[in-house]
Formats: structure tokens, C-alpha cells, sequence
């Protein structure tokens, strides 16, 4: 950061800023300006940078080195300096050197908004004892074991409940009993069945039981590890070879549509309006909790309604051959119902079953391993009921709470010690999960003590929460850390926004969930900024193609609107006033919105926003389709999201320029080999199973996490939501080892945010 002094003042478009009395919400848009060398010293004109994260106040430095005492005397004077503030009167304080006197996060006299605040460390209240265990031996392999994880490794036959906290080595005991069974046991890897929650998970456990000392490749790569999913398709697949092939699949989403939209035309269904892709996650449910169509009896409106569509999609799928990825599982207990023969091979072939994560199976799953696992008895169940987080899949957290009723004879190990995290992590996280109300309570305690505890911090708003903490890590990596020590974990993907634009920038090695899209190309987002493409170019033909999507209009006017600009040679928003055959109310709202496109670039983003959302109309679409099929990600608020991007930047130019280059970032992103060594980008969800040495947890405020709609069923008496959200904030904080950094914004979509109610109580 150069030798440089630390300046509170600048120049911004010829007026002096004082970072000690601007407002909060102009400081980002300040350091992004600063980056591109706009600002500049008040006292010398050179450009100078503006500069803050997580533990360093904002502050203007000069991009150069030199000496610039000159400027901060200058800056200090102008600012009517106190006596302490005097030349050399500066404090040093993470490398930077801070005029002092200075106030940055606040004035005296009038109470001002932050524009920076403090991190705040966690409260630990519980103390740290160190552990009097034996020491772990090893007992297969190289893998090192406790008391209470050796029993789970070592309890082979009956049925089994390793019931524990996070980072408790429920996978590790997983490898070490499979290992161990093969070896020490000498069963066939033939007769056990390992079922883990993804086919990532799966393939990785292979690989270490294959890796383990001492035992037979040959033999290991004959056990069968796998999701439910693919285990049961194998078997439906091997007796029913000519339904069960891979061209058969209904893979996608859009596919699924096409087929509930046909059927909802005969309901008179709107076909943009309905939520139809609510309504397949409904089916999708009801499969997966045992409630094929013929037995399903709906009640109320919504359910006839989805019925209706389960039904016909149930029938144009069997008309056709095919199958989704729920009938792998529903087929697959039907065949065992009404072959018992096969259900008894399958009985005969399988005598031990493991099963990880046994906290988000659901109904139909554990039907299935209940039956196969019958005869035979041996049924390892791992799982963690604070982990539960697929409650929307059809995952029950009370079928692991209820394992006793079914297997009375069970036994039931729990490992209490916390080998991942530091003390601090450990007992904040079992602080908050507490406070769940259905839940096993677990004693879990921390192998390790680490001076440094959780951290909570206020950034102002999601954009500087993202600079925050992409400058907290570059602080870090210059101390020595790598990339990959960190991942950024959030609620919904909407919340990864800022983070991934402010990596981008960067050069930090970053990688993102694969089958991430970007935010812009959201289709309320993409059909809002296409009033603004078509004000800076008229004749913009996709843009054109949404905007009729956004007023109503069928797409077949799209070539209608071609011809006419052709023939009266004519711009195609002048074109628009020229369509015929519309309705009254569309022919009247198009009047009404036309003259506004000429104006609308003379606007800065934000309020152009306003006005096409007010004065075009854009409102009601965004009531009509903004909530389709999403009851997590809604479009009115995807539209305030966009709005906190808009704040940045002064006119539609770079403001469009900035969205185009993101859009192609994230496109660029999914083609390019991952780097080993990055950051890691992902939601809470995609986070479960893993590990990372740092870990910032994003908007940890109210509506973020937990999120609106558990906050919304809350109010209508129902509190499961909730606690599931509470757990999905136990899964990341129990990711970290070391450093946990929790981001409590003071803004959130442009409002005041509260923090989150869950983090209120240690805070
Ligand atoms: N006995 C042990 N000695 C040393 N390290 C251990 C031991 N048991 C587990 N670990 C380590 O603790 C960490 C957590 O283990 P593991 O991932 O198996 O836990 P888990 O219970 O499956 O976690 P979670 O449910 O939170 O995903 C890993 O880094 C693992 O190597």
C-alpha cells in the first residue's frame, strides 16, 4: 500500500468529498470511481484511491508512493484541524497510518449514520476444556479414531445411529467402517451398499477407502457407493432395461413445463401467469413423500389444481416412456411391492447398509432402505438432525428423531467431539442451534482452542459488504493465506450477487457453483432493462422481443414490429405505436409508454428504474408474473437488487455496459477449467459436508437468513421454516475452522435492515 499518508478528503467531480462527512450510501460508488481514477487529491490533483475492508477504515491514498505531506496537511487545514491533528499527528493502525482526529465513524455533534464500523467479536461464553480423551489410535489405515468413533467403526452388525454434531468425523467414520468391514471383517464389498447424499460425495469416499493402507483395490472397487437416485435406477434400469435408458430422462426443468403447461391450457391456466414451476416442486414433493397421483386426494384450490396437472404430466410421460429423476425412486418401490421376488434378491444380495446424511432422507427413501435392509438387520444410519436443510425436497428431520420406534434395538452412538472447528465456532454455533425447539440435543465440544472467535460486522449495504470482504481476504493472502482458505457462503443465490461482480474484479482465483446463471439474466431483470436498452437503441431486436413480453404482447408481434419499421422506415419503438391488432388496454398502455423511451437515457439508472416501473407500467407486470414459480427468489425484489447496483453508476451507458460485462463473466466463467486453488463461491446448501479455513457468512440480516418466507410463515403460526433456516445458518458457520466473519448489513435492498434474529441473542 505504498508510504503513502492517509487522506480524509478528496476530489470527486470537482467538489471536495471528506469521507468524515459523506453519507454511507455514496461509498462505494466513491471507491469504484476511485478505481478507475476519477478521484483525485484535493491539494496535488494526482489520482488517489479510496480504500477500506473489513478491519480498515475507509481512507484516500495516493496511487504513487512519494511524499505527499503536503496534501494531508492541506486536506487537515481545510478540515479546520484540532490542535491533536496536528503534522505528523497520525495513528498507525493495520499498516495504515490515520490522521488523528479523524472521524470516521461518526460526528460528535450530530448523530450521522456510519459510514464504517468496527468488527465486533462474538461473546463466548461457554470455556474451553481441554480434551482428557486417550489419545485416537489408529485403527485402520492411517485414519485416526476416538472411543466413540471406534464404536461406530467397530459395531458391524444390527442396526446403528452415529448421531452427532458438525465436524464430529461422521464421514471419516463412514470410510473407516467400510474399510474395516472388508478388512478386519472380511465381508464382500459386494454385499454392502453405501448411500451418500451427492454422487461427488459418493465418488470421494470410494476414493479414500480405495487409498486407505492395507486394503485391496480389487476388492474395493466392487463396493457399490452411490446416491439413492442412482442406486435405484441401476436396479430399475437392469429389469426393465427398455423403459429405464438414459434418452428416456426428463433432465430438465423446461422439459417438465412443456408438459404441465399442456395440461394446464385444458384448466384454462394462464400460461405465463401460473405458477408452474411451484407447482412441479409440489409434484416433485408429493412423489417423494409416497403420494403417487392415484392416491393423492388434494384439498383446496391449489392442490385440485396441481393435481390435475400431476396427473396429466404422470400420463403424457408414461404415453411417451419416459421418467424423471422422482420416478428412479417411486418406480423402484413399486417394483419391490409388487415383485417381492426382486425385492428379495436385492435382501439376499445386500446384507450392510451405510447410509450418510441421514438427516435429509426422505419418506420414500427410507421406506426403501427399511426394506432392504429387512432380513439382514444391519442398517448404519450417520446423520446430524441440525444439518437437516431439504425440508422443500420432501426430507423429514423427524424420521431420524423417530429411528428408535422403528429399529428399537438400535444403538445409538453420538461422537462429542468437534474436530474441525475452534472452541470459539463450536460454542457459538451450538448457541444458536440451542434454541431450536425439535431437535436431539447433543453434547458437542470443541477439540481446539484458537484465540481469535467469530466475528460479526455492519458493512453498509450488500455492495460494500462485497468489497469488505474481497479486501479483507487480499489482506489476508498478503499475510500468507491462500485462495483456497476461504469460501463466501450465502442464503440464495441473489445474495452472491456483489460478491461474485467484486471478484471478478479482482485477481483472486475464484470458482462458482456450476449451474449458476447470472443475475441479470433473470427474467424480470432482463425484461426491465430492456426499456432501458431500447431508450439508448431503438432498433434493439432482443430487447425488443422482451419488451413485448413485459406488456402482454405475443411474441409473433416481434416480426409484425420488423416489417413495419422496414416499411415505414421506421425505428422499432416507433414501429410499436404502428401494431395493430391489440387489445384496447395494450394499445393504450403502449401509447402511454413510447414518448418516455426518448427521455429515459437522460435519467441516471436508479431513476430511470422508477420511472419504468411507475410510468411504463412495469409495475403490474411485476405483479402479475414477478412471484411466478419462485416462492424463495421474487421478482419485485430482484428488482430492488437491482436498484442497489443502479446506485453506482450515473447513466444507462455504463450502467448497461457494467450488467453486459458481468453476464459475459459468468458465461466466460462456466467454460473455463477451474482453478485448484480459489475461493470458493456457493450457497449454504452447496456448502454441506465441506470444509474451509475461513468462512464469510453473507447477509446474515432479517429476510436474508432466515429468510422472508420462513418469517412469513412464522406469522401464520408455523415455525418449522424457521427452524430450518436456523439450521441452514449452524451448517455455515460449522464449515470454518478458524476464522468465521459474519455480515450483518445495515441495508438490504435498499431498506433498513435488522440483524438476523438468530444472531441477536450472542451479539
Ligand atoms: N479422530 C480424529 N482425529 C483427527 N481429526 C479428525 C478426527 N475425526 C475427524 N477429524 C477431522 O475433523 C474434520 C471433520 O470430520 P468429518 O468431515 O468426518 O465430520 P462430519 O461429522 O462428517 O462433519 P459435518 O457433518 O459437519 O459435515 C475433518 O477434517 C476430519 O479429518
Amino acid at each position: 500500500m505504498g508510504g503513502d499518508l492517509f487522506l480524509d478528503c478528496a476530489k470527486f467531480k470537482k467538489e471536495t468529498v471528506r469521507l468524515s462527512t459523506i453519507t454511507p450510501d455514496s461509498l462505494q460508488k466513491l471507491y469504484e470511481n476511485s478505481l478507475r481514477g476519477y478521484v483525485r487529491c484535493a491539494h496535488c490533483d494526482n489520482p488517489v484511491k479510496l480504500y477500506f475492508s473489513m478491519n480498515t477504515p475507509p481512507a484516500f491514498s495516493h496511487f504513487e508512493n512519494g511524499d505527499f505531506t503536503d496534501c494531508e496537511i492541506a486536506c487537515l487545514t481545510v478540515e479546520k484541524p484540532s490542535a491533536a491533528a496536528g503534522h505528523h499527528a497520525y495513528a498507525e493502525r493495520n499498516g495504515f497510518r490515520i490522521p488523528k482526529g479523524r472521524a470516521i465513524t461518526g460526528v460528535s455533534t450530530i448523530e450521522k449514520e456510519k459510514v464504517w464500523d468496527e468488527p465486533k467479536p462474538i461473546r463466548i461464553i461457554e470455556s474451553y476444556h481441554p480434551s482428557n480423551e486417550l489419545l485416537s489410535h489408529k485403527l485402520i489405515g492411517e485414519i485416526s479414531l476416538n472411543t466413540d468413533q471406534e464404536r461406530a467403526v467397530t459395531a458391524v452388525h444390527g442396526s446403528l445411529l452415529v448421531l452427532a454434531g458438525a465436524g464430529s468425523g461422521k464421514t471419516r467414520v463412514l470410510t473407516a467402517r467400510a474399510a474395516h468391514m472388508i478388512q478386519t471383517h472380511q465381508i464382500e464389498p459386494e454385499s454392502m451398499m453405501l448411500v451418500t447424499f451427492t454422487s461427488k460425495a459418493a465418488r470421494e469416499m470410494k476414493d479414500r477407502i480405495i487409498m486407505i493402507n492395507g486394503l485391496s483395490s480389487n476388492k474395493t472397487k466392487r463396493l457399490l457407493t452411490g446416491t439413492f437416485h442412482s442406486i435405484f435406477y441401476k436396479i430399475l434400469s437392469f429389469h426393465q432395461p427398455g423403459k429405464w435408458q438414459g434418452p428416456n430422462l426428463i433432465k430438465w426443468d423446461w422439459q417438465k413445463e412443456q408438459y404441465v403447461k399442456q395440461a394446464g391450457k385444458e384448466l384454462g391456466l394462464d400460461e405465463k401467469e401460473f405458477p408452474y414451476d411451484q407447482a412441479l416442486q409440489q409434484i416433485s414433493f408429493w412423489k417423494n413423500t409416497l403420494l403417487p397421483e392415484e392416491k393423492f386426494v388434494p384439498k383446496g384450490d391449489w392442490e385440485e389444481k396441481v393435481h390435475f396437472l400431476y396427473r396429466h404430466y404422470e400420463k403424457l410421460k408414461h404415453e411417451r416412456d419416459q421418467f424423471d429423476f422422482d420416478d428412479m425412486l417411486l418406480k423402484c418401490y413399486e417394483l419391490f411391492k409388487q415383485e417381492p421376488h426382486i425385492l428379495k434378491k436385492y435382501q439376499e444380495r445386500f446384507h450392510y447398509f451405510l447410509v450418510d446424511e441421514f438427516q435429509d432422507i426422505n419418506p420414500i427413501q427410507y421406506e426403501m432402505i427399511k426394506m432392504l435392509s429387512a432380513k439382514s438387520g444391519n442398517l448404519c444410519a450417520v446423520g446430524d438432525d441440525d444439518q437437516s436443510i431439504y425440508a422443500f425436497r420432501g426430507s423429514d428431520p423427524s424420521i431420524i428423531l423417530n429411528f428408535k420406534k422403528d429399529f428399537p434395538n438400535a444403538e445409538i452412538v453420538h461422537l462429542k467431539k468437534n474436530y474441525r472447528s475452534s472452541h470459539p465456532i463450536v460454542s457459538t454455533a451450538k448457541q444458536i442451534i440451542s434454541l431450536n425447539k425439535h431437535r436431539y440435543q447433543k453434547e458437542i465440544t470443541a477439540h481446539y482452542e484458537r484465540k481469535e472467535g467469530p466475528v460479526v460486522f455492519s458493512p453498509y449495504d450488500e455492495e460494500v459488504e462485497a468489497t469488505m470482504i474481497v479486501n479483507d481476504m487480499k489482506e489476508k493472502m498478503e499475510n500468507g493465506a491462500s485462495p483456497e482458505d476461504f469460501a463466501i457462503l450465502y442464503r440464495t443465490h441473489a445474495n452472491g450477487r456483489a460478491v461474485f461482480e467484486r471478484l471478478h474484479q479482482s485477481s483472486i482465483p475464484f470458482v462458482m457453483e456450476q449451474d449458476h446463471s447470472s443475475f441479470y439474466d433473470r427474467r424480470i431483470v432482463k425484461n426491465l432493462l430492456a426499456f432501458m436498452r431500447l431508450s439508448l437503441n431503438p432498433d434493439h431486436s432482443e430487447a425488443a422481443s422482451h419488451l413485448l413480453s413485459a406488456l402482454f404482447i405475443k411474441q409473433s408481434a416481434l416480426n409484425d414490429l420488423k416489417a413495419l419499421s422496414i416499411f415505414h422506415d421506421c425505428t422499432l419503438v416507433e414501429a410499436l405505436g404502428k401494431l395493430s391488432n391489440l387489445l384496447p388496454f395494450q394499445q393504450k398502455k403502449l401509447n402511454q409508454i413510447i414518448p418516455h423511451f426518448s427521455k429515459l437515457q437522460r435519467y441516471p439508472p436508479a431513476t430511470a428504474i422508477e420511472i419504468i416501473e411507475k410510468d411504463m407500467g412495469f409495475d403490474d407486470y411485476v405483479k402479475k408474473r414477478g412471484n411466478e414459480g419462485n416462492a424463495i427468489e421474487k421478482g419485485s425484489d430482484e428488482i430492488k437488487d437491482l436498484k442497489v447496483v443502479a446506485k453506482k453508476f450515473d447513466d444507462l451507458a455504463s450502467f448497461l455496459e457494467h450488467i453486459d460485462h458481468m453476464r459475459a463473466a459468468v458465461q466466460e466463467r462456466r467454460n473455463l477449467e477451474k482453478p485448484k486453488k480459489a475461493v470458493q463461491l456457493m450457497t449454504i446448501h452447496r456448502a454441506k459436508g465441506l470444509e474451509f479455513k475461513n468462512v464469510y457468512i453473507v447477509g446474515a440480516v432479517d429476510g436474508s437468513l432466515p429468510h422472508d418466507f420462513a418469517l412469513e410463515s412464522l406469522r401464520k403460526g408455523e415455525n418449522a421454516p424457521l427452524e430450518e433456516e436456523r439450521r441452514l445458518l449452524y451448517v455455515a458457520m460449522t464449515r470454518a475452522k478458524h476464522g468465521l466473519y459474519v455480515s450483518m448489513p445495515t441495508m438490504r435492498r435498499g431498506r433498513k435492515a435488522n440483524p438476523s434474529r438468530f444472531l441477536r441473542p450472542i451479539i
